[in-house]
C-alpha cells in the first residue's frame, strides 16, 4: 500500500472537467484473496497466494488466521512458472489450529462468515468480535449450522456476533440445511471448510431466495482448484444442494484476479464522461460477479471489448436508465444505482432486498443520500426506482460502506460540490482509492492501485503447482 496522504472528513469528488482516457490496474478481488487464504490455511502442505489484495478486509482475514496459528508470510517475489506472477505474494504455511485467540471480523462479512467453521476445527477458544455494524449482520444460520454438524459455539442467542466457538479439534460434518435468503455467503462459509470435517457436508438451501450464485461459483471453483471434490446443483446435483467430500487440500499457487467489482467505478467514469477506460487483466473468464458489467453498462450506453490489454469500456457521455435483476450481482448496485441518477430515463434494480443487511442498509443509504442531492429515488420491496433530476452539491453520507464511498464519487463526476463524507471507508477493499481517482481525474493515462496485478487467472485464482 501506498503511504497514503490524510483524507478530510469531507473529501471534495473531483468534477470531471473532460472525458476520461486511461488504464486502470485494479488491485485483487477481496472475495478471491480472502477464500484464498482459508482454503490454503487448511491445506496440508504450504501454498502461495499471489497479488494479493491489500486491504482492511483481507488484513483481518490474514490477523485471523494468524491469530489461530497459520504462518502468512508477505513476501515479494520473482515471477514463477513463467507465467509473469512476480509481485506481492503471501507464503502460506499451514499449522495445527489453536486457540485461545480473538478474531476482529470489522465489518467483512468473509471473515464473519467464513471464519467460525475454521474455528470449529481449532483446539480451544476462539472469540469473534468486529465493528458495531457486525453485532447486526446475520450470522444466525451459521451458527445453527455449525452446532447440527456438531459444534459448540457460545452466543447470546440474537443470531449474531459477538461469539465464542469452542474448538475441539475436528468437527464431525454430515448433512445440513441452511436458509440463505439473506446472504450465500452462509452456504460458501460451511463448504470452504467442509473438507477438513469428518464427514464433509452436504448443505441444502431451504430458502426462497438465494442471492449472489457467481460467489458461490467462486467457492466450488476455489475449493476445486484446492483439490476438493464438489457435487452442486450444476453439475446434475439437487437442486439448492451442494456436497463437499471429506479429504486433504493441496498447497496451491494460486493468483488472485483484479477486483472486477472496484473496477465499476473507473468504468462508469468513462461511460458518464464519454471517456474510453481500459482495466488491465480483465480474466476471459470468471466467476467475478463484476464481469456482468460488461452486460449491464453496455445496455446503460456504453461499449465495450475485451482485448489482450485488458477490458476497453467506452462511453458517449448519454447514459439510459435499466431495468434489471441484480440479485446474482448485488454488490454492484451502489455504483449502477450512481450511474442511474445521471441516466437520461428512469431505472428499476430488482432482486436486492437482501442488501438491507449489508455493510449498511444500502437501499436506504442510497436512497436517502441521492435524495439529499435533489434525486427522486423511492425503495421497493426488493430494490430501487430512480427517476433522474438534477442534482446540486452537498454532503453525501457513506455509513461506513466502502461502496457508498465510490458511488458518491461517480456522482461527483457530474455534479459539482459533491462532498464524501468518510471517504475512508474505501480501505475496505480498496485503500487506493482516493489517490486513483484523483490520478484519473487529473488526466494521468496510467492509474495504479498499489497491488501489482497482471498476467493470467482462472475461475477466481489461477492455480499452478
Ligand atoms: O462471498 C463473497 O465473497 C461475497 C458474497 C456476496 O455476499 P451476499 O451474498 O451477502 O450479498 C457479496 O455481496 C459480498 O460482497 C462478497
Ligand atoms: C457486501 C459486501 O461485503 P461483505 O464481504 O462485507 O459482505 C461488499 O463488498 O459489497
Amino acid at each position: 500500500m501506498t503511504e497514503t496522504p490524510a483524507l478530510p472528513a469531507l473529501w471534495p469528488a473531483p468534477l470531471a472537467e473532460a472525458a476520461v482516457h486511461a488504464t486502470v490496474t485494479v488491485p485483487g478481488s477481496k472475495s478471491v484473496t480472502n477464500r484464498a487464504l482459508v482454503l490454503a490455511s487448511l491445506a496440508a502442505e504450504p501454498g502461495w497466494v499471489r497479488r494479493p489484495l491489500r486491504s482492511r478486509d483481507s488484513q483481518l482475514m490474514a490477523d485471523a488466521l494468524r491469530a489461530m496459528g497459520v504462518g502468512i508470510e508477505e513476501t515479494v517475489s520473482s515471477a514463477s512458472g513463467g507465467d509473469d506472477a512476480g509481485g506481492e505474494a503471501w507464503r502460506i504455511i499451514p499449522a495445527a489450529l489453536h486457540g485461545p485467540a480473538t478474531v476482529d471480523v470489522g465489518n467483512a462479512g468473509t471473515v464473519m462468515r467464513f471464519l467460525p467453521p475454521v474455528a470449529t476445527l481449532a483446539a480451544g477458544d476462539i472469540r469473534f468480535d468486529g465493528d458495531p455494524r457486525s453485532y447486526e449482520r446475520p450470522l444466525g444460520q451459521v451458527i445453527t449450522a455449525l452446532r447440527t454438524l456438531g459444534a459448540r459455539i457460545d452466543d447470546d442467542g440474537r443470531g449474531a456476533l459477538p461469539l465464542t466457538v469452542q474448538g475441539g479439534g475436528a468437527l464431525e460434518g454430515g448433512v445440513v440445511e441452511i436458509d440463505a435468503t439473506n446472504s450465500s455467503q452462509f452456504v460458501s462459509a460451511l463448504l470452504l471448510s467442509a473438507p477438513r470435517f469428518n464427514q464433509g457436508v452436504e448443505v441444502r438451501h431451504v430458502g426462497t431466495n438465494l442471492p449472489s450464485m457467481p460467489h458461490i461459483r467462486m467457492t466450488v471453483e476455489m475449493l476445486r482448484a484446492a483439490g476438493a471434490q464438489v457435487d452442486t446443483p450444476e453439475a446434475g446435483g439437487e437442486k439448492d444442494v451442494w456436497r463437499v467430500t471429506p479429504g486433504a487440500l493441496l498447497g496451491r499457487d494460486m493468483i488472485v484476479e483484479p477486483d472486477l467489482s472496484n473496477a465499476q467505478p473507473f468504468l462508469a467514469a468513462a461511460l458518464i464522461t464519454g471517456g474510453t477506460v481500459t482495466v488491465r487483466d480483465w480474466p476471459r473468464r470468471t466467476t467475478q460477479p463484476g464481469d456482468a458489467l460488461r452486460r449491464i453498462f453496455t445496455e446503460m450506453g456504453g461499449s465495450c471489448e475485451l482485448t489482450d490489454a485488458g477490458l476497453v469500456f467506452t462511453g458517449t457521455g448519454k447514459i439510459h436508465g435499466i431495468d434489471v435483476d441484480l440479485g446474482e450481482v448485488g454488490e454492484l448496485t451502489p455504483g449502477i444505482a450512481a450511474v442511474a441518477a445521471l441516466a437520461d430515463s428512469e431505472s428499476v434494480l430488482r432482486g436486492v432486498q437482501h442488501l438491507r443487511l449489508h455493510e449498511t442498509d444500502r437501499l436506504a443509504a442510497l436512497t436517502r443520500e441521492i435524495n439529499a442531492l435533489g434525486g427522486d429515488v423511492t425503495e421497493t420491496a426488493d430494490g430501487l426506482h430512480i427517476r433522474p433530476r438534477p442534482l446540486h452539491g452537498g454532503t453525501f453520507h457513506t455509513y461506513d460502506d466502502h461502496r457508498m464511498a465510490t458511488a458518491g464519487a461517480v456522482i461527483g463526476l457530474a455534479v459539482d460540490g459533491v462532498l464524501i463524507e468518510n471517504v475512508a471507508t474505501t480501505a475496505k477493499t480498496l485503500p487506493d482509492f482516493p489517490a486513483m481517482w484523483a490520478e484519473l481525474l487529473a488526466g494521468d493515462a496510467a492509474v495504479s492501485g498499489a497491488a501489482v496485478t497482471g498476467g493470467s487467472a482462472g475461475p477466481g485464482a489461477g492455480a499452478g503447482a
